[in-house]
């Protein structure tokens, strides 16, 4: 009997490009969805883009955030409820975003993601990511119903967060020769197409990497389209593989012993020069990655990261422990090993 089955799901409007911010009422009015929304936001998207936001809806309430936490979520569950809020829309980076995702799940209603920042794919992915004390839970949401990435407010963010949005999907090249390995030694579930897609993603990225520039709006375009495409990868596969392998893990493992120091997409940057080295070796294709991650403006080094050689050799020994996602981590890396990647390939 054939008994594959598979349920994907995506963004049902993706508007991209100059000015789409104004056209968010009419995306979301395309959704069919009943009742008024919420918006959900933290203080720098609140005071760039929250009046234009709210000038197109009769009846919103706000909450603005000030960091990604469980409590965090509580609260907009909680002013979701009070308003009876039929939906949510979610105003700026990572955090408000990643809060939102989690708190629709709970209020069981959609939301619209309008990133105003193009710093990961989170801000299109079906995942959200919450820090709680030392640890950090990734949990599986619905993806946004819609997401509207207006490049004129995204050209006129900090440029570092850019740079990590490149950072993050050049990290797709070695998160996807992790799940082929994963796939190879460990019979672990792959999906050709999920794969193929991410890889295209960061390979598309990176010829384009030329034109990624600050003040050009052309970078927060191809840079915006790009997590698009990693984020409808994540859904196809249905979990995060195509586009969080080892380098993510040793981010993650960054978070714990030292928060706070760099931006996700530009750890996850460093993180895959060094499990590239240990895919294909002192003359492999880690020299690549680098020079895509350095071409964008990204960091390349402990150093541009603001983090000390010591914590770079201690997360990436202990990177395996983070989660049970088979990487080519294995069960871990010795310490040698670990400084003679992290001082070849110049990380340290
Ligand atoms: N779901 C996922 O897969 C992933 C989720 N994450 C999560 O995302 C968060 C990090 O993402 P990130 O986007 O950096 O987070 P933030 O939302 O914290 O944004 C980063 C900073 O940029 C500011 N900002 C945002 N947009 C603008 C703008 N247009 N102009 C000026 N400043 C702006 C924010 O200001 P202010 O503080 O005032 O809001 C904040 O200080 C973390 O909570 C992390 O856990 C990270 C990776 C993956
Ligand atoms: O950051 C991500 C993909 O770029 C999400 O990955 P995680 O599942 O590791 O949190
Ligand atoms: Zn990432």
């Amino acid at each position: 009997m054939f008994d594959k089955s598979t349920w994907i799901k995506l963004p049902r409007n993706v508007l991209q490009g100059h000015g789409v911010l104004d056209d968010l009422a009419d995306a979301v009015a395309d959704l069919y969805l009943s009742g008024d929304p919420l918006l959900v936001t933290s203080p720098s998207p609140e005071r760039i883009a929250g009046d234009r936001v709210r000038a197109q809806f009769d009846n919103v309430a706000t909450v603005s955030l000030d960091r990604a936490s469980f409590e965090s979520v509580e609260r907009v569950v909680e002013v979701g409820r009070e308003h009876d809020a039929g939906y949510l829309i979610a105003l700026g980076g990572g955090k408000p975003i990643d809060v939102a995702k989690m708190a629709s799940d709970e209020l069981d209603c959609g939301f619209v993601s309008v990133p105003t920042a193009a710093s990961h794919d989170g801000i299109v992915s079906g995942r959200s990511s919450i820090p709680e004390g030392d640890t950090r839970h990734s949990v599986a949401a619905d993806p946004p119903l819609a997401v509207v990435a207006d490049t004129e407010l995204l050209a006129e963010s900090p440029w570092e967060l850019t740079t990590a949005g490149c950072a993050d999907i050049i990290s797709n090249y070695t998160a996807v020769k992790d799940w082929e390995l994963a796939h190879r030694l460990k019979n672990v579930e792959y999906s050709e197409y999920a794969g193929a897609l991410s890889q295209m993603t960061a390979e598309m990225l990176v010829q384009s990497a030329d034109s990624i520039k600050p003040g050009l709006e052309e970078s927060a375009w191809i840079v915006t389209k790009a997590l698009v495409s990693s984020g409808v990868a994540m859904s196809i596969a249905g979990s995060s593989r195509p586009a969080s392998g080892a380098e993510h893990l040793f981010s993650h493992q960054l978070d714990r012993i030292a928060p706070n120091r760099a931006l996700h997409g530009h750890q996850v940057g460093v993180g895959s020069i060094l499990t590239e080295y240990f895919h294909s070796g002192p003359r492999g294709e880690w020299q690549d990655i680098r020079d895509a991650l350095s071409t964008v403006g990204a960091p390349t080094t402990a150093n541009e990261l603001g983090i000390d050689d010591e914590t770079v050799i201690d997360a990436l020994t202990t990177a395996h422990e983070i989660r049970d996602r088979y990487t080519i981590l294995g069960d871990g890396v010795s310490e040698d090993a670990a400084i003679e990647a992290a001082t070849i390939t110049g990380v340290i």
